[in-house]
């Protein structure tokens, strides 16, 4: 059993801020005794308009938010899974969607760049979102990397929504699929628990989804919800929706921090109990 801790937070367009915030998730995780910590999706900013989102990007070798995450892994020993805005190369009007490792030793050692962008227009009742304006789609699966809980697997919000990856993800030797998002509030109320326990039943894998919560800027609100789901499908711990907060709690963006013990055997129990033998020979394998 290995202790993960996951974070909650509410990103602003100020990267000093969204560094604190995640600086005190570090401190809180380190007391708690977690093996590494698991952050949400764009923690490093959220701007309102493309334009902004744009010039807020910078390399992770230039990047005050990067390289205090890297300093505060170095100095804890804890790994650290953050999601973040890069550099196109060479750098163009668009931007990439990433997901990072940062090890003990405060590197870089893995990467994944998010595949499927969130282009909606859920109006009048929430928001129209065309993610593809500013941002740049990855072109790979990630292999599973190694570490303290087992094989981590990388996808990133709206990849929630195809089972393809995440099934790909357990083919290449995934024990943990993570999912650090920023849902919206309407499409987290209909479907946010339901495809992550999905997920994590297809795959018959721990899920950690780390989320952003709260109000952060005028135009945009997230869910919250952060969950870590066991092989089993069963919810191991969760923290608040943004409809539990008050209004004056959603603009004081507090971080949180939900702890939960993944044990590897429970992915090894539910495989053995619950064997899923495709028919490859009447599908296509993924
Ligand atoms: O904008 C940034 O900087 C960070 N990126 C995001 O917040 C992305 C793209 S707008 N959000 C999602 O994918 C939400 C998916 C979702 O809510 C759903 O699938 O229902």
């Amino acid at each position: 059993m290995v202790l993960a801790a996951v974070g909650q937070i509410c990103s602003t367009a100020s990267m000093m801020h969204n560094l604190a915030q995640c600086q005190r998730l570090v401190h809180r995780a380190v007391e708690a005794g977690a093996k590494a910590l698991f952050l949400p999706e764009a923690s490093d900013y959220i701007a309102s308009s493309p334009a902004e989102s744009l010039s807020l990007c910078q390399d992770v070798t230039k990047s005050l938010f990067v390289r205090g995450l890297q300093q505060a892994a170095r100095e804890n020993r804890l790994p650290i899974n953050v999601g973040i805005h890069e550099p196109t190369e060479p750098p163009s009007k668009k931007i990439k969607n990433t997901l990072i490792w940062i090890d003990k030793e405060g590197d870089i050692v893995h990467r994944y760049q998010k595949l499927h962008l969130f282009d909606i227009d859920l109006r009048p009742d929430g928001p129209r979102m065309k993610e593809s304006d500013s941002i740049e789609s990855g072109s790979e699966v990630t292999q599973p990397y190694p570490s303290v809980l087992g094989n981590v697997g990388s996808l990133i919000c709206f990849d929630l929504r195809f089972p393809e990856p995440a099934l790909r993800l357990r083919r290449l030797g995934a024990d943990v699929v993570v999912y650090p998002s920023a849902f919206t509030v309407p499409t987290g109320k209909l479907h946010w628990e339901i495809l992550l326990r999905a997920r994590a039943i297809e795959t018959q894998s721990w899920v950690i989804a780390a989320a952003q919560c709260g109000r952060h800027n005028e135009k945009r609100v997230s869910f919250g919800d952060t969950i870590v789901i066991k092989p089993t499908g069963e919810v191991a711990g969760r923290l608040d929706r943004v409809e539990d907060l008050n209004s004056e709690e959603e603009n004081a963006r507090k971080p949180d921090l939900l702890t939960v013990d993944i044990d590897l055997e429970a992915v090894k129990d539910t495989r053995r109990t619950i064997p899923l033998q495709r028919r490859t020979d009447v599908y296509p394998e993924i």
